[in-house]
Formats: C-alpha cells, sequence, structure tokens
C-alpha cells in the first residue's frame, strides 16, 4: 500500500514522484505565469460558465482540501467556450491556502504567491463519467482563481460558515442552492496552458484557465479556512494549511492569454 500523500516533509510534493512518478512528467500543474511570456490568441474565445445552484448537493473534508460536490447528470452547470472545444461539466470545486496570508496559491502570477486559490473542476462530456475524462489529455477542464488578501468577500461567507460542520477529515453536510458564479472576479480575462492534476495521482489531464483578476479574501476569513484539519476525528490533530503543490517546470509549454 503505497504511503498516503500529503503536504508534510515526509510525504509532501517533494516525495510525490516516488509513488507518482508522473510528477515529473512533462505537462506538470501548478506553474508560475509570466505575463510578459504569455503570448495573445486572438482565436480564444470567452469563457462561458453557466451554473444552476440546484446542481449543488454537498461539502465534505476530503483530507488534502474540502470540495463542494455537484450533481453532473446533465448539462445544467458547465463550460464551453474560452479555450476548449464541446462541452465541460462541473463536478466540485475547493481551494489551496497557505498558514500565513503570503502563501497559499498554486500557481504564482511572475513570482507572485496569493493567499489561496479556487478550483473549479470540470470534465469533458465527450467520456461517459468524470472518472474515465480524469485520464484523457483533453479530459479535465480546471477554472482557477486567485484570492487576495485585502476586503472581507461576502460572497464567500456561505462556504466559509460551513466549515465548522466539517472540521475533521471524512465530515460532510448538505450544501444546496449555490451558484459558484457569485466568487467569480467582473472579468474573465484569462491564461491557459495543458498541465495536469495538482495533487496525485498527478494526471496530465487538465487544461488549466486561469483568471488573471483576483477575487479579495480578508485575513479573519483566511483565519476560517486554517480551522479545519487534515487529520480526522480521534487522530492527533494537525490544522489544513500549505495544502498546495509550487510551481512546476515549464518543460517548453506555451501558455496563452485571452487578452492583450
Ligand atoms: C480524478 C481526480 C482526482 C483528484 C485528486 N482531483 C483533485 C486534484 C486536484 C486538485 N487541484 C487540482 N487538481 C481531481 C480534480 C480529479
Ligand atoms: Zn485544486
Amino acid at each position: 500500500m503505497s504511503q498516503p500523500w500529503g503536504y508534510a516533509p515526509n510525504n509532501g510534493p517533494d516525495k510525490w514522484a516516488t509513488n507518482f512518478p508522473i510528477a515529473d512528467g512533462p505537462r506538470q500543474s501548478p506553474i508560475d505565469i509570466v505575463p510578459g511570456k504569455a503570448t495573445f490568441d486572438a482565436s480564444l474565445k470567452p469563457l462561458q460558465l453557466k451554473y444552476d445552484p440546484n446542481t449543488s448537493k454537498g461539502i465534505l473534508n476530503n483530507g488534502h482540501s474540502f470540495q463542494v460536490d455537484f450533481a453532473d447528470d446533465d448539462d445544467n452547470s458547465s463550460l464551453t467556450g474560452g479555450p476548449i472545444s464541446g462541452t465541460y461539466r462541473l463536478r466540485q470545486f475547493h481551494f489551496h491556502w497557505g498558514g500565513s496570508d503570503d502563501r497559499g496559491s498554486e500557481h504564482t502570477v511572475g513570482g507572485i504567491k496569493f493567499a489561496c486559490e479556487l478550483h473549479l473542476v470540470h470534465w469533458n462530456t465527450k467520456y461517459p463519467n468524470f472518472a474515465d475524462a480524469a485520464g484523457k489529455p483533453d479530459g479535465l477542464a480546471v477554472v482557477g482563481v486567485f484570492l487576495k488578501i485585502g476586503a472581507d468577500n461576502p460572497q464567500l461567507q456561505k462556504v466559509l460558515d460551513a466549515l465548522d460542520s466539517i472540521k475533521a477529515k471524512g465530515m460532510q453536510t448538505t450544501f444546496q442552492n449555490f451558484d459558484p458564479t457569485i466568487m467569480l472576479p467582473g472579468s474573465l480575462d484569462y491564461w491557459t496552458y495543458d498541465g495536469s492534476l495538482t495533487t496525485p495521482p498527478l494526471l496530465e489531464s487538465v487544461t488549466w484557465i486561469v483568471l488573471r483578476e483576483p477575487i479579495s479574501v480578508s485575513s479573519a476569513q483566511m483565519a476560517k479556512f486554517r480551522s479545519l484539519l487534515f487529520t480526522a476525528d480521534k487522530e492527533t490533530p494537525c490544522c489544513m494549511v500549505d495544502n498546495y503543490r509550487p510551481p512546476q517546470p515549464l518543460k517548453g509549454r506555451k501558455v496563452r492569454a485571452s487578452f492583450k
């Protein structure tokens, strides 16, 4: 049984290649996005995100982050346009964050780290289901949104208020009638590149769509993220912080921009 992966010195990102050799693969994520090196591509379409609040189901502490899961048996919450072709259905969203406000995002911009990063995970409906899509080079599309320390963000509060109910690994509760659109910034300008999951199994199946405009989050709200535990009830408690993979080598990949 492979050693369970995590973010500690003994099982963190620097150790993942032992059990997941693709960690050293050609299209790993995240990356450092260098704006001056991104190429404006006029053929990139605007992102079309259509989310139906009736598809949100529940919120779960999975021991690595927390995620809000969506019903994905129809196209009611889906992504079209942007760099992708066809329709990708929303499966879940989750976050990555740091132990302090100076770090936490997975992607960086010109070396700058943000306090937190939101990932909205979508799968390509040309495949029969999420698990199948996750193994295909064009199987997933993840929209990344940076959270920058600033004013309190009321649009995050419903998610943050649910965290008291899922403090420990394995805890879950219902989470209904939530529209992730409210967490998006005003501009949908984006960078895009071909990459991977940022946690094991690190599958190289993700078209990344990283929004240029961050949303705000306050330091007090970040403390709520850090109140979660990596550990299950009755285990020695370990705070869920620094659950981010650092940037990986670009290995010749091009980053395109939807904006000039
Ligand atoms: C099949 C599959 C497995 C995992 C751990 N994830 C989460 C990995 C991840 C988190 N943030 C970016 N990739 C996804 C999205 C799909
Ligand atoms: Zn993620």
